[in-house]
């Protein structure tokens, strides 16, 4: 793939994030076209489909993967399929972006990572969207520098205004917090060496048997805790906000977002409805340097590694959240293939 042939991209799974990301790589992404779409429900990928020129539409991953004018892939099925659409892209030697979690265990992701190793270089960017927001970019910029000394602790907001039929206290962990994991590895460059869940009385919004919210305590190699506050029927809005406290001073990213006014004895501004809407500029930053790098022949951002270190700390804090007991999180050999840059 060459930077003056435009990337024909297969995107599998059109429900909501799918079907945006479908959107976003018709309407604002340069370099590339939706080639095709596919989802098992083959009303739903049809629909996506006739919304763009020249797309057809599926409902096996692998018939896509295998068509005419379909050079990369990108997946926003539900994490438990990530696996099979992983390997069956593998299987075509073709670039991959894969929406976050990797998958949602550390033994299966571990299979997608051996798979990888094996083909010999690297093919997944993982949708870990928050390192190409802004503001997290700005806060990673100074930790790096390090006008704040070590980094000593992160406080962590992580707040949704409600859940989809079926959110499981599990998907809490691997589909929610799993954002503050990664961010956690990508701004300290530690792993996440050990995880503890703490249950407070649930919230009489929380669904029936969902312990709602929960506070994530994260312990990391380099000494430092992070507390993760999740609450996903929250009611009000979305909200995210990570606080880090340096040894000579502390910087917070997600305070506000929007117009604030000051008027009638009053001051304050909107909130974001969700996700969509607060990560809008981060999911079209992510997909563009996805399509860049794919056209220059490079895979860069987030790696099946960080997918795969992140579901390992996921399946200690699934863990965690059963036994109340805190949880080492244990990690295979990192392969050289992922070798942090520079070493
Ligand atoms: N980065 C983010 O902020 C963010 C936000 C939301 C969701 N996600 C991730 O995106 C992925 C999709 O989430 P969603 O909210 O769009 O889910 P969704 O339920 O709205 O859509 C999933 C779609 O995949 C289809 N599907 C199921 N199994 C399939 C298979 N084997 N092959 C093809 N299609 C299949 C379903 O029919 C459905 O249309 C998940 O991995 C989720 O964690 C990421
Ligand atoms: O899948 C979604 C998504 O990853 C959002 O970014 C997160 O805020 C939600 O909690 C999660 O359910």
């Amino acid at each position: 793939m060459t930077r003056d042939r435009t990337l024909g991209v297969a995107v599998i799974g059109t429900g909501r994030m799918g079907s945006d990301h479908a959107r976003r790589i018709d309407e604002v992404v340069s370099g590339a076209r939706v080639a095709a779409v596919v989802d098992i429900d083959a009303d739903r990928a049809a629909a996506v489909a006739a919304r763009i020129d020249g797309c057809t539409s599926w409902t096996d991953p692998a018939a896509a993967m295998a068509a005419d004018g379909v050079d990369a892939v990108l997946i926003a099925s539900p994490g438990p399929a990530h696996e099979a659409a992983l390997l069956e892209a593998f299987a075509h030697d073709l670039p991959v972006l894969c929406e976050k979690p990797l998958t949602p265990d550390a033994a299966s992701a571990l299979r997608v990572l051996e798979a990888e190793t094996r083909l010999g270089h690297r093919r997944v960017q993982v949708g870990f969207m928050r390192r190409y927001d802004e503001e997290y970019a700005q806060l990673k910029s100074l930790l790096a520098r390090g006008d704040l000394g070590r980094t000593l602790m992160l406080h962590c907001v992580h707040r949704n205004a409600s859940t989809p039929p079926g959110f499981t206290g599990q998907m809490m962990i691997n589909d929610s917090v799993v954002h503050e994991i990664d961010v956690t590895r990508w701004l300290l460059e530690q792993e996440v060496t050990a995880v503890t869940v703490l249950r407070p009385a649930p919230s009489s919004a929380a669904p029936e048997g969902l312990s709602d919210p929960q506070l994530v305590l994260l312990e990391t190699s380099g000494g430092a805790v992070v507390d993760v506050e999740i609450f996903v029927n929250c009611g009000f809005g979305y909200q995210v906000r990570c606080e880090a406290v340096g040894e000579r001073g502390t910087a917070r990213v997600g305070d506000a977002h929007g117009l604030c006014v000051d008027a009638g004895g009053r001051w304050g501004g909107p909130i974001a409805a969700d996700f969509v809407e607060r990560f809008r500029d981060a999911y079209d930053r992510q997909v563009q340097a996805w399509v860049d790098a794919t056209r220059r022949g490079e895979v860069t951002g987030p790696s099946a590694w960080d997918g795969y270190a992140a579901a390992a700390a996921c399946e200690a804090g699934v863990r965690a959240q059963a036994t109340g007991a805190r949880t080492p999180v244990t990690l295979a050999e990192r392969p050289a293939l992922y070798a942090p840059e520079g070493r």
